[in-house]
Protein backbone atom coordinates (compact mmCIF):
# COMPACT_ATOMS: atom_id res chain seq x y z
CA UNK A 1 0.00 0.00 0.00
CA UNK A 2 1.42 3.16 -1.06
CA UNK A 3 2.07 6.53 1.28
CA UNK A 4 -1.32 8.06 -0.26
CA UNK A 5 -3.34 4.59 0.14
CA UNK A 6 -6.24 4.60 2.80
CA UNK A 7 -5.96 2.41 6.49
CA UNK A 8 -9.62 1.52 5.65
CA UNK A 9 -9.93 -1.20 3.10
CA UNK A 10 -10.41 -4.39 4.39
CA UNK A 11 -10.98 -7.13 2.29
CA UNK A 12 -13.73 -9.71 2.84
CA UNK A 13 -11.37 -12.40 1.10
CA UNK A 14 -8.86 -11.74 3.35
CA UNK A 15 -7.64 -14.80 5.97
CA UNK A 16 -7.20 -13.53 9.82
CA UNK A 17 -8.50 -10.53 11.67
CA UNK A 18 -10.74 -8.54 9.22
CA UNK A 19 -12.09 -5.92 12.11
CA UNK A 20 -11.57 -2.64 11.32
CA UNK A 21 -9.53 -0.48 13.32
CA UNK A 22 -8.92 3.28 13.99
CA UNK A 23 -5.00 3.50 13.84
CA UNK A 24 -3.72 6.14 16.38
CA UNK A 25 -2.42 9.17 13.91
CA UNK A 26 0.62 9.13 15.38
CA UNK A 27 1.38 5.09 13.73
CA UNK A 28 1.91 6.80 10.35
CA UNK A 29 4.55 9.37 11.86
CA UNK A 30 6.70 6.39 13.21
CA UNK A 31 10.57 6.68 11.62
CA UNK A 32 12.41 3.02 11.82
CA UNK A 33 16.16 3.52 11.98
CA UNK A 34 18.32 1.08 9.70
CA UNK A 35 18.87 -0.80 12.53
CA UNK A 36 15.24 -1.67 13.00
CA UNK A 37 14.57 -0.01 15.72
CA UNK A 38 11.33 2.10 16.15
CA UNK A 39 12.93 5.69 16.99
CA UNK A 40 9.37 7.52 17.24
CA UNK A 41 9.52 9.10 20.24
CA UNK A 42 13.18 8.37 21.50
CA UNK A 43 14.87 11.69 22.65
CA UNK A 44 15.44 14.18 20.17
CA UNK A 45 19.57 14.44 18.88
CA UNK A 46 21.66 17.27 19.95
CA UNK A 47 21.84 19.93 17.00
CA UNK A 48 24.47 18.80 14.24
CA UNK A 49 28.37 19.93 14.77
CA UNK A 50 28.86 22.90 13.28
CA UNK A 51 32.38 21.64 10.83
CA UNK A 52 31.74 19.55 8.54
CA UNK A 53 33.92 19.28 5.46
CA UNK A 54 32.75 19.86 1.80
CA UNK A 55 30.23 23.09 3.56
CA UNK A 56 29.40 25.28 0.61
CA UNK A 57 29.87 29.09 0.94
CA UNK A 58 26.39 30.98 0.58
CA UNK A 59 25.47 34.41 -0.63
CA UNK A 60 26.01 35.74 3.24
CA UNK A 61 28.90 34.02 4.45
CA UNK A 62 27.92 31.35 5.97
CA UNK A 63 28.14 28.01 5.37
CA UNK A 64 25.74 25.32 3.70
CA UNK A 65 25.72 21.95 3.17
CA UNK A 66 26.06 20.03 -0.76
CA UNK A 67 22.11 19.31 -0.11
CA UNK A 68 21.32 22.41 0.82
CA UNK A 69 23.34 24.28 -1.84
CA UNK A 70 21.65 21.89 -4.66
CA UNK A 71 17.87 22.29 -3.31
CA UNK A 72 16.42 24.70 -1.20
CA UNK A 73 19.67 27.04 -1.77
CA UNK A 74 19.72 26.47 -5.53
CA UNK A 75 19.02 30.16 -6.94
CA UNK A 76 21.75 31.21 -4.72
CA UNK A 77 23.86 29.00 -5.93
CA UNK A 78 23.52 29.56 -9.89
CA UNK A 79 23.89 33.32 -8.38
CA UNK A 80 27.04 32.68 -6.72
CA UNK A 81 28.00 30.67 -10.21
CA UNK A 82 27.36 33.38 -12.58
CA UNK A 83 26.41 36.90 -10.94
CA UNK A 84 23.99 38.03 -13.94
CA UNK A 85 21.76 34.92 -12.86
CA UNK A 86 18.50 36.09 -11.54
CA UNK A 87 15.28 34.72 -10.18
CA UNK A 88 11.80 35.39 -9.26
CA UNK A 89 8.50 33.35 -8.99
CA UNK A 90 6.43 35.71 -11.12
CA UNK A 91 8.80 34.39 -14.20
CA UNK A 92 7.94 30.79 -13.17
CA UNK A 93 4.99 29.11 -16.25
CA UNK A 94 2.58 28.76 -14.86
CA UNK A 95 1.24 25.22 -14.88
CA UNK A 96 -2.14 24.33 -16.07
CA UNK A 97 -4.34 21.89 -14.02
CA UNK A 98 -7.00 21.67 -17.16
CA UNK A 99 -6.70 19.89 -20.45
CA UNK A 100 -6.84 20.97 -22.95
CA UNK A 101 -5.19 23.97 -21.91
CA UNK A 102 -5.04 25.97 -25.27
CA UNK A 103 -7.76 28.98 -24.60
CA UNK A 104 -10.41 28.50 -27.40
CA UNK A 105 -13.28 30.43 -26.05
CA UNK A 106 -14.40 33.62 -23.39
CA UNK A 107 -11.02 35.95 -24.52
CA UNK A 108 -8.94 32.64 -23.84
CA UNK A 109 -10.19 31.73 -20.32
CA UNK A 110 -11.77 28.29 -21.28
CA UNK A 111 -10.71 25.34 -23.46
CA UNK A 112 -12.53 24.03 -25.91
CA UNK A 113 -14.76 22.49 -23.57
CA UNK A 114 -15.92 25.51 -21.92
CA UNK A 115 -13.74 25.11 -18.98
CA UNK A 116 -12.15 27.63 -17.49
CA UNK A 117 -8.30 26.95 -17.32
CA UNK A 118 -6.96 26.58 -14.07
CA UNK A 119 -3.19 26.74 -13.17
CA UNK A 120 -1.49 26.28 -9.81
CA UNK A 121 -0.92 29.48 -7.87
CA UNK A 122 -3.79 31.36 -9.97
CA UNK A 123 -6.75 32.79 -7.46
CA UNK A 124 -10.41 32.03 -8.45
CA UNK A 125 -12.70 35.22 -7.39
CA UNK A 126 -11.79 38.74 -7.27
CA UNK A 127 -13.79 40.14 -4.19
CA UNK A 128 -12.03 41.54 -0.82
CA UNK A 129 -12.65 38.78 1.27
CA UNK A 130 -13.14 36.26 -1.11
CA UNK A 131 -10.27 34.77 -3.08
CA UNK A 132 -9.20 31.26 -3.09
CA UNK A 133 -5.31 29.94 -4.46
CA UNK A 134 -5.11 27.53 -6.78
CA UNK A 135 -3.54 24.34 -4.85
CA UNK A 136 -4.37 21.57 -7.68
CA UNK A 137 -6.62 19.41 -9.26
CA UNK A 138 -9.74 17.04 -7.57
CA UNK A 139 -11.86 15.38 -10.44
CA UNK A 140 -13.74 16.79 -13.03
CA UNK A 141 -17.25 15.79 -14.31
CA UNK A 142 -19.86 16.73 -16.64
CA UNK A 143 -20.67 20.17 -14.78
CA UNK A 144 -17.34 20.87 -14.70
CA UNK A 145 -14.00 20.46 -12.65
CA UNK A 146 -13.38 20.64 -8.78
CA UNK A 147 -10.16 22.24 -7.93
CA UNK A 148 -8.32 22.04 -4.34
CA UNK A 149 -8.06 25.38 -2.98
CA UNK A 150 -7.18 27.77 -0.01
CA UNK A 151 -9.40 30.48 0.92
CA UNK A 152 -6.56 33.43 1.71
CA UNK A 153 -9.03 35.32 4.51
CA UNK A 154 -9.46 31.83 6.38
CA UNK A 155 -6.50 29.70 5.41
CA UNK A 156 -8.61 26.47 5.06
CA UNK A 157 -8.32 24.65 2.05
CA UNK A 158 -11.46 23.61 0.38
CA UNK A 159 -13.24 22.10 -2.80
CA UNK A 160 -14.30 24.60 -5.29
CA UNK A 161 -16.50 23.19 -8.17
CA UNK A 162 -15.91 25.66 -11.35
CA UNK A 163 -18.69 24.58 -13.70
CA UNK A 164 -18.88 25.04 -17.48
CA UNK A 165 -19.24 28.31 -18.82
CA UNK A 166 -22.65 27.46 -20.53
CA UNK A 167 -26.12 28.22 -19.96
CA UNK A 168 -27.38 25.08 -19.56
CA UNK A 169 -24.98 23.60 -17.01
CA UNK A 170 -25.27 26.95 -15.08
CA UNK A 171 -29.02 26.84 -14.97
CA UNK A 172 -28.63 23.21 -13.95
CA UNK A 173 -26.42 24.17 -10.89
CA UNK A 174 -28.38 27.28 -9.93
CA UNK A 175 -30.58 24.21 -8.96
CA UNK A 176 -27.85 22.79 -7.09
CA UNK A 177 -27.19 25.13 -4.95
CA UNK A 178 -30.37 25.97 -3.97
CA UNK A 179 -31.19 22.20 -3.13
CA UNK A 180 -28.19 21.77 -1.03
CA UNK A 181 -28.78 25.29 0.99
CA UNK A 182 -31.92 23.87 1.52
CA UNK A 183 -31.13 20.67 3.04
CA UNK A 184 -27.44 22.19 4.80
CA UNK A 185 -29.85 24.85 6.52
CA UNK A 186 -32.98 23.39 6.91
CA UNK A 187 -32.45 19.93 7.18
CA UNK A 188 -29.30 19.27 8.71
CA UNK A 189 -27.87 22.50 10.60
CA UNK A 190 -25.56 20.35 12.34
CA UNK A 191 -24.21 18.88 9.35
CA UNK A 192 -24.68 14.97 10.91
CA UNK A 193 -26.49 13.57 7.84
CA UNK A 194 -23.88 12.74 5.41
CA UNK A 195 -24.36 15.54 3.40
CA UNK A 196 -21.86 17.48 1.47
CA UNK A 197 -21.65 21.26 2.95
CA UNK A 198 -21.49 24.05 0.33
CA UNK A 199 -19.95 26.85 1.69
CA UNK A 200 -19.85 29.59 -0.78
CA UNK A 201 -20.65 30.42 -4.28
CA UNK A 202 -19.54 33.51 -6.84
CA UNK A 203 -19.12 34.06 -10.14
CA UNK A 204 -15.40 34.04 -11.89
CA UNK A 205 -14.86 35.20 -15.60
CA UNK A 206 -18.38 34.02 -16.67
CA UNK A 207 -18.28 30.40 -14.49
CA UNK A 208 -20.30 29.96 -11.64
CA UNK A 209 -17.61 28.50 -8.58
CA UNK A 210 -19.42 26.40 -5.92
CA UNK A 211 -17.37 26.20 -2.66
CA UNK A 212 -17.07 22.99 -0.99
CA UNK A 213 -15.77 21.46 2.11
CA UNK A 214 -12.67 19.23 1.21
CA UNK A 215 -13.28 15.54 1.60
CA UNK A 216 -10.96 12.78 0.36
CA UNK A 217 -11.48 9.65 -2.43
CA UNK A 218 -14.87 8.46 -3.74
CA UNK A 219 -16.16 5.04 -2.44
CA UNK A 220 -15.07 3.66 -6.32
CA UNK A 221 -11.35 4.94 -5.91
CA UNK A 222 -11.47 2.89 -2.02
CA UNK A 223 -12.30 -0.29 -4.12
CA UNK A 224 -9.67 0.40 -6.60
CA UNK A 225 -7.01 0.89 -3.89
CA UNK A 226 -8.29 -2.08 -2.69
CA UNK A 227 -7.48 -4.24 -5.69
CA UNK A 228 -11.69 -4.72 -6.58
CA UNK A 229 -11.40 -7.32 -3.80
CA UNK A 230 -14.92 -6.32 -1.57
CA UNK A 231 -14.91 -4.35 1.68
CA UNK A 232 -15.41 -6.49 4.82
CA UNK A 233 -18.65 -6.60 6.22
CA UNK A 234 -18.23 -4.24 8.96
CA UNK A 235 -17.24 -1.76 6.97
CA UNK A 236 -20.02 -2.33 4.58
CA UNK A 237 -22.30 -1.75 7.67
CA UNK A 238 -20.63 1.66 8.69
CA UNK A 239 -21.39 3.06 5.34
CA UNK A 240 -24.81 1.95 4.76
CA UNK A 241 -25.48 3.36 8.32
CA UNK A 242 -24.58 6.58 7.19
CA UNK A 243 -26.20 6.31 3.38
CA UNK A 244 -29.47 5.22 5.11
CA UNK A 245 -29.19 8.27 7.25
CA UNK A 246 -28.61 10.49 4.23
CA UNK A 247 -31.26 8.86 2.27
CA UNK A 248 -33.97 9.20 5.08
CA UNK A 249 -33.06 12.85 5.58
CA UNK A 250 -33.95 13.34 1.36
CA UNK A 251 -37.18 11.37 1.80
CA UNK A 252 -37.77 13.58 4.60
CA UNK A 253 -37.16 16.63 2.13
CA UNK A 254 -38.65 14.83 -0.74
CA UNK A 255 -35.96 15.56 -2.09
CA UNK A 256 -34.01 12.71 -4.89
CA UNK A 257 -30.46 12.86 -5.36
CA UNK A 258 -31.26 10.70 -8.66
CA UNK A 259 -27.10 9.84 -9.02
CA UNK A 260 -26.00 7.62 -6.27
CA UNK A 261 -23.26 5.45 -6.87
CA UNK A 262 -19.84 4.73 -5.47
CA UNK A 263 -18.07 7.94 -7.30
CA UNK A 264 -20.85 10.13 -5.49
CA UNK A 265 -19.87 8.96 -1.98
CA UNK A 266 -16.67 10.64 -0.29
CA UNK A 267 -14.48 9.72 2.67
CA UNK A 268 -13.84 12.78 5.19
CA UNK A 269 -10.58 11.85 5.36
CA UNK A 270 -8.11 8.27 5.03
CA UNK A 271 -8.63 8.01 9.02
CA UNK A 272 -11.95 7.11 9.44
CA UNK A 273 -14.49 5.38 8.11
CA UNK A 274 -17.18 8.47 7.59
CA UNK A 275 -18.33 9.43 4.59
CA UNK A 276 -20.49 12.20 2.56
CA UNK A 277 -22.81 11.95 -0.32
CA UNK A 278 -21.75 14.90 -3.27
CA UNK A 279 -22.99 15.63 -6.33
CA UNK A 280 -26.42 17.10 -6.52
CA UNK A 281 -26.06 18.40 -9.99
CA UNK A 282 -28.88 16.16 -11.09
CA UNK A 283 -31.31 16.00 -7.76
CA UNK A 284 -35.15 17.62 -8.14
CA UNK A 285 -37.90 17.78 -5.94
CA UNK A 286 -40.49 14.28 -5.83
CA UNK A 287 -42.72 17.04 -7.41
CA UNK A 288 -40.66 17.86 -10.27
CA UNK A 289 -39.37 14.54 -11.39
CA UNK A 290 -39.06 16.21 -15.18
CA UNK A 291 -36.19 14.23 -16.61
CA UNK A 292 -36.51 10.70 -17.30
CA UNK A 293 -33.27 9.95 -18.48
CA UNK A 294 -31.23 10.07 -15.25
CA UNK A 295 -29.09 7.67 -12.73
CA UNK A 296 -25.87 6.43 -13.99
CA UNK A 297 -26.23 3.29 -15.50
CA UNK A 298 -25.35 0.58 -13.55
CA UNK A 299 -27.35 1.84 -10.33
CA UNK A 300 -30.58 3.03 -12.71
CA UNK A 301 -33.46 1.72 -10.76
CA UNK A 302 -36.03 -0.86 -12.80
CA UNK A 303 -38.73 1.96 -13.00
CA UNK A 304 -36.44 4.27 -14.84
CA UNK A 305 -35.39 1.76 -17.33
CA UNK A 306 -38.86 1.54 -17.96
CA UNK A 307 -39.95 4.90 -18.45
CA UNK A 308 -42.15 4.79 -15.07
CA UNK A 309 -42.99 7.53 -12.90
CA UNK A 310 -40.39 7.88 -9.73
CA UNK A 311 -39.69 9.03 -6.44
CA UNK A 312 -37.25 8.66 -3.80
CA UNK A 313 -37.43 4.81 -4.14
CA UNK A 314 -34.89 4.85 -7.18
CA UNK A 315 -32.19 6.18 -4.65
CA UNK A 316 -32.92 3.11 -2.71
CA UNK A 317 -32.43 1.17 -5.83
CA UNK A 318 -28.97 2.65 -6.09
CA UNK A 319 -27.60 2.29 -2.99
CA UNK A 320 -28.87 -1.38 -2.67
CA UNK A 321 -26.75 -1.66 -5.76
CA UNK A 322 -23.83 0.21 -3.84
CA UNK A 323 -23.62 -1.99 -0.81
CA UNK A 324 -23.60 -5.15 -2.93
CA UNK A 325 -20.57 -3.77 -5.08
CA UNK A 326 -18.71 -2.69 -1.91
CA UNK A 327 -19.25 -6.21 -0.79
CA UNK A 328 -18.55 -7.93 -3.73
CA UNK A 329 -15.77 -5.35 -5.28
CA UNK A 330 -17.33 -5.33 -8.71
CA UNK A 331 -20.87 -3.77 -9.91
CA UNK A 332 -23.57 -5.95 -9.26
CA UNK A 333 -25.35 -5.00 -12.51
CA UNK A 334 -22.56 -3.43 -15.07
CA UNK A 335 -24.87 -3.22 -18.24
CA UNK A 336 -23.56 -2.57 -21.16
CA UNK A 337 -26.25 -1.07 -22.69
CA UNK A 338 -29.78 -0.13 -21.64
CA UNK A 339 -31.23 -3.48 -22.74
CA UNK A 340 -28.28 -4.95 -20.93
CA UNK A 341 -28.72 -3.51 -18.02
CA UNK A 342 -32.80 -4.54 -17.30
CA UNK A 343 -31.73 -8.26 -18.66
CA UNK A 344 -28.88 -8.52 -16.13
CA UNK A 345 -31.80 -7.29 -13.33
CA UNK A 346 -34.01 -9.75 -15.11
CA UNK A 347 -31.61 -12.50 -15.06
CA UNK A 348 -31.10 -12.31 -11.20
CA UNK A 349 -34.31 -11.30 -10.17
CA UNK A 350 -36.90 -11.83 -11.86
CA UNK A 351 -39.87 -10.11 -14.77
CA UNK A 352 -40.94 -6.53 -12.98
CA UNK A 353 -44.56 -6.99 -11.92
CA UNK A 354 -47.27 -6.96 -15.08
CA UNK A 355 -48.23 -3.49 -14.19
CA UNK A 356 -44.85 -1.69 -14.48
CA UNK A 357 -44.27 -3.58 -18.31
CA UNK A 358 -48.12 -2.61 -18.91
CA UNK A 359 -47.56 1.04 -17.99
CA UNK A 360 -43.91 1.65 -18.56
CA UNK A 361 -43.65 3.98 -21.74
CA UNK A 362 -40.33 1.82 -22.60
CA UNK A 363 -41.33 -1.61 -21.44
CA UNK A 364 -42.66 -2.80 -24.51
CA UNK A 365 -38.87 -1.89 -26.27
CA UNK A 366 -37.63 -4.79 -23.81
CA UNK A 367 -40.62 -7.05 -23.40
CA UNK A 368 -42.36 -9.03 -25.56
CA UNK A 369 -46.67 -9.31 -24.70
CA UNK A 370 -48.41 -12.40 -25.87
CA UNK A 371 -51.20 -14.36 -24.67
CA UNK A 372 -51.23 -17.93 -23.60
CA UNK A 373 -54.62 -19.98 -22.48
CA UNK A 374 -56.16 -16.57 -22.22
CA UNK A 375 -53.42 -15.05 -19.90
CA UNK A 376 -51.33 -12.17 -20.75
CA UNK A 377 -47.46 -13.70 -20.58
CA UNK A 378 -44.47 -10.71 -20.49
CA UNK A 379 -40.99 -11.99 -21.33
CA UNK A 380 -38.08 -10.22 -22.07
CA UNK A 381 -37.36 -10.17 -25.14
CA UNK A 382 -33.84 -12.41 -27.33
CA UNK A 383 -30.42 -10.03 -27.46
CA UNK A 384 -31.02 -11.38 -31.20
CA UNK A 385 -34.65 -9.81 -31.30
CA UNK A 386 -34.05 -6.39 -29.32
CA UNK A 387 -30.73 -6.00 -32.45
CA UNK A 388 -32.55 -6.48 -35.16
CA UNK A 389 -35.90 -4.82 -33.77
CA UNK A 390 -33.26 -1.46 -32.60
CA UNK A 391 -30.75 -1.88 -35.55
CA UNK A 392 -28.17 -2.49 -33.62
CA UNK A 393 -25.44 -5.08 -32.55
CA UNK A 394 -26.14 -5.64 -28.53
CA UNK A 395 -23.46 -7.34 -26.84
CA UNK A 396 -23.90 -9.88 -23.62
CA UNK A 397 -21.18 -8.20 -21.42
CA UNK A 398 -18.99 -10.25 -19.58
CA UNK A 399 -20.28 -12.40 -16.34
CA UNK A 400 -18.14 -11.39 -13.65
CA UNK A 401 -19.79 -14.14 -10.92
CA UNK A 402 -20.64 -17.70 -11.80
CA UNK A 403 -23.64 -17.72 -10.19
CA UNK A 404 -27.06 -15.93 -10.91
CA UNK A 405 -28.80 -15.43 -7.73
CA UNK A 406 -27.87 -13.07 -5.35
CA UNK A 407 -27.67 -15.50 -2.74
CA UNK A 408 -25.60 -17.78 -4.13
CA UNK A 409 -23.15 -15.21 -5.30
CA UNK A 410 -23.02 -13.62 -1.50
CA UNK A 411 -22.38 -16.66 -0.15
CA UNK A 412 -19.63 -18.00 -2.59
CA UNK A 413 -17.79 -14.45 -2.51
CA UNK A 414 -14.90 -14.68 -3.22
CA UNK A 415 -14.83 -17.81 -5.77
CA UNK A 416 -12.97 -20.62 -5.40
CA UNK A 417 -12.33 -23.99 -6.43
CA UNK A 418 -13.52 -25.47 -2.85
CA UNK A 419 -16.54 -24.61 -1.41
CA UNK A 420 -15.61 -21.47 1.15
CA UNK A 421 -16.20 -22.95 4.47
CA UNK A 422 -17.54 -19.95 6.60
CA UNK A 423 -18.08 -19.64 10.96
CA UNK A 424 -21.66 -19.99 11.77
CA UNK A 425 -21.54 -16.80 12.30
CA UNK A 426 -19.94 -15.42 9.15
CA UNK A 427 -22.51 -17.44 7.72
CA UNK A 428 -25.41 -15.65 9.95
CA UNK A 429 -23.93 -12.53 8.74
CA UNK A 430 -23.66 -13.06 5.10
CA UNK A 431 -27.80 -14.51 5.24
CA UNK A 432 -28.80 -11.13 7.35
CA UNK A 433 -26.59 -9.18 4.40
CA UNK A 434 -28.30 -10.90 1.56
CA UNK A 435 -31.82 -9.99 3.35
CA UNK A 436 -30.80 -6.56 3.80
CA UNK A 437 -29.86 -6.21 -0.05
CA UNK A 438 -32.95 -7.95 -1.44
CA UNK A 439 -35.15 -5.42 0.51
CA UNK A 440 -33.17 -2.29 -1.86
CA UNK A 441 -33.20 -4.59 -4.93
CA UNK A 442 -37.22 -5.20 -4.87
CA UNK A 443 -38.20 -4.48 -8.18
CA UNK A 444 -41.52 -3.08 -7.38
CA UNK A 445 -40.92 0.95 -6.20
CA UNK A 446 -43.89 0.26 -4.12
CA UNK A 447 -42.74 -2.88 -2.08
CA UNK A 448 -39.41 -1.56 -1.42
CA UNK A 449 -38.62 -0.43 1.48
CA UNK A 450 -37.45 3.12 2.68
CA UNK A 451 -34.68 4.17 4.21
CA UNK A 452 -36.51 3.94 7.91
CA UNK A 453 -37.69 0.59 7.27
CA UNK A 454 -34.24 -0.74 5.98
CA UNK A 455 -32.50 1.09 9.48
CA UNK A 456 -34.29 -1.40 11.81
CA UNK A 457 -33.26 -4.74 10.01
CA UNK A 458 -30.62 -6.80 12.33
CA UNK A 459 -27.95 -5.47 9.39
CA UNK A 460 -27.75 -2.76 10.82
CA UNK A 461 -29.10 -3.10 14.52
CA UNK A 462 -27.56 -6.08 15.14
CA UNK A 463 -30.27 -8.26 16.65
CA UNK A 464 -30.26 -12.12 16.05
CA UNK A 465 -31.19 -12.40 12.22
CA UNK A 466 -32.04 -16.08 13.20
CA UNK A 467 -35.05 -14.77 15.23
CA UNK A 468 -35.54 -11.92 13.23
CA UNK A 469 -36.31 -14.08 10.34
CA UNK A 470 -38.00 -16.66 12.66
CA UNK A 471 -40.68 -13.91 13.28
CA UNK A 472 -40.77 -13.29 9.58
CA UNK A 473 -42.23 -16.37 8.81
CA UNK A 474 -45.07 -16.31 11.43
CA UNK A 475 -48.17 -15.93 9.73
CA UNK A 476 -49.34 -12.07 10.12
CA UNK A 477 -52.75 -11.31 11.77
CA UNK A 478 -54.59 -10.37 8.75
CA UNK A 479 -56.67 -12.09 6.09
CA UNK A 480 -54.12 -14.40 3.92
CA UNK A 481 -53.96 -12.58 0.49
CA UNK A 482 -53.58 -14.76 -2.67
CA UNK A 483 -50.56 -15.44 -4.46
CA UNK A 484 -48.43 -12.72 -6.39
CA UNK A 485 -49.11 -13.78 -9.87
CA UNK A 486 -46.75 -10.68 -10.76
CA UNK A 487 -46.28 -11.85 -14.22
CA UNK A 488 -50.15 -11.59 -14.93
CA UNK A 489 -52.05 -8.41 -15.74
CA UNK A 490 -54.42 -9.25 -12.20
CA UNK A 491 -51.72 -7.17 -10.20
CA UNK A 492 -52.39 -4.02 -12.26
CA UNK A 493 -55.00 -3.69 -9.85
CA UNK A 494 -52.13 -2.85 -7.34
CA UNK A 495 -50.90 0.33 -9.45
CA UNK A 496 -51.84 4.11 -7.70
CA UNK A 497 -54.15 6.18 -9.47
CA UNK A 498 -50.27 8.59 -9.24
CA UNK A 499 -48.60 6.33 -10.93
CA UNK A 500 -50.70 5.44 -13.94
CA UNK A 501 -51.14 9.52 -14.29
CA UNK A 502 -47.36 10.07 -13.89
CA UNK A 503 -46.39 7.54 -16.54
CA UNK A 504 -48.02 9.45 -19.49
CA UNK A 505 -45.40 12.15 -19.26
CA UNK A 506 -42.83 10.17 -19.70
CA UNK A 507 -40.73 10.75 -22.54
CA UNK A 508 -37.91 8.42 -24.17
CA UNK A 509 -34.12 10.10 -24.71
CA UNK A 510 -31.24 8.92 -26.35
CA UNK A 511 -28.91 6.99 -24.48
CA UNK A 512 -25.69 9.16 -24.81
CA UNK A 513 -26.80 11.48 -22.51
CA UNK A 514 -26.11 9.29 -19.64
CA UNK A 515 -22.73 9.34 -17.79
CA UNK A 516 -21.72 5.48 -17.01
CA UNK A 517 -18.30 4.79 -15.61
CA UNK A 518 -16.79 2.09 -18.15
CA UNK A 519 -15.21 -1.55 -16.76
CA UNK A 520 -11.79 -0.71 -16.03
CA UNK A 521 -9.71 -2.86 -18.35
CA UNK A 522 -8.46 -3.96 -15.33
CA UNK A 523 -11.29 -5.81 -13.85
CA UNK A 524 -10.54 -9.11 -13.27
CA UNK A 525 -11.86 -11.63 -15.98
CA UNK A 526 -15.18 -13.33 -15.86
CA UNK A 527 -13.01 -16.71 -14.47
CA UNK A 528 -10.76 -15.04 -12.80
CA UNK A 529 -12.09 -16.32 -9.37
CA UNK A 530 -11.85 -19.84 -10.00
CA UNK A 531 -8.79 -19.82 -8.33
CA UNK A 532 -41.73 6.61 10.09
CA UNK A 533 -41.32 8.90 7.24
CA UNK A 534 -42.48 12.38 7.55
CA UNK A 535 -43.40 12.68 4.20
CA UNK A 536 -45.85 15.16 4.04
CA UNK A 537 -43.46 18.21 4.75
CA UNK A 538 -42.77 20.01 1.61
CA UNK A 539 -41.24 23.23 2.24
CA UNK A 540 -38.76 23.27 -0.68
CA UNK A 541 -41.15 25.00 -2.90
N1 LIG B 1 -15.75 18.23 -1.88
C1 LIG B 1 -14.89 17.47 -2.58
N2 LIG B 1 -13.72 17.10 -2.05
C2 LIG B 1 -12.85 16.32 -2.75
N3 LIG B 1 -13.08 15.87 -4.00
C3 LIG B 1 -14.23 16.22 -4.59
C4 LIG B 1 -15.20 17.04 -3.92
N4 LIG B 1 -16.24 17.22 -4.75
C5 LIG B 1 -15.96 16.54 -5.88
N5 LIG B 1 -14.75 15.93 -5.80
C6 LIG B 1 -14.12 15.09 -6.83
O1 LIG B 1 -14.50 15.57 -8.12
C7 LIG B 1 -15.24 14.56 -8.84
C8 LIG B 1 -16.32 15.23 -9.65
O2 LIG B 1 -17.22 15.93 -8.78
P1 LIG B 1 -18.78 16.00 -9.05
O3 LIG B 1 -19.34 14.60 -9.07
O4 LIG B 1 -19.42 16.94 -8.07
O5 LIG B 1 -18.78 16.62 -10.52
P2 LIG B 1 -19.88 16.45 -11.65
O6 LIG B 1 -19.46 17.29 -12.78
O7 LIG B 1 -21.23 16.75 -11.06
O8 LIG B 1 -19.75 14.89 -11.99
P3 LIG B 1 -20.81 13.93 -12.74
O9 LIG B 1 -20.25 13.76 -14.12
O10 LIG B 1 -20.77 12.66 -11.94
O11 LIG B 1 -22.16 14.60 -12.71
C9 LIG B 1 -15.78 13.60 -7.76
O12 LIG B 1 -15.95 12.28 -8.24
C10 LIG B 1 -14.67 13.66 -6.71
O13 LIG B 1 -13.65 12.73 -7.01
Amino acid sequence: MDSNSPILPLSNNNSGNRTYSRLPPSSHARHVSSSGTNTAFTTPKPPMAKNYSYRRASPNGSFISPLEAVSVKLANTYAICNPKFQFSTEQNPRRPLTKPSEGVHNHGYDNANHDYILYVNDLLGTDEGRKYLILDTLGHGTFGQVAKCQDLKTQRIVAIKVIKNKPAFYNQCVMEVSILEFLNNRYDPDDKRHLIRLYDQFMHKNHLCLVFELLSINLYELIKQNQFRGLHLSLVRSFAIQLLSCASLLKQARIIHCDMKPENILLQDLSSPNVKVIDFGSACHERQTVYTYIQSRFYRSPEVVLGLHYNCGIDMWSIGCILAELFLGLPLFPGNSEYNQISRIVDMLGNPPAWMIEMGKNAKKYFNISFVNGRKIYELKSIEQFSIENNKVEQPGKQYFGEKALDAIIMNYPRRKTTPKHTPEEHEERLCFIDFVKQFLELNPLKRWSPDQAKLHPFITGASFTQYYMNKQKPPFVTPRTRNRSHTIGNQAMVPPSLQRASTYVTNEPEEFVQTRPLPQYYPPADAYTSNDNEETDEFF
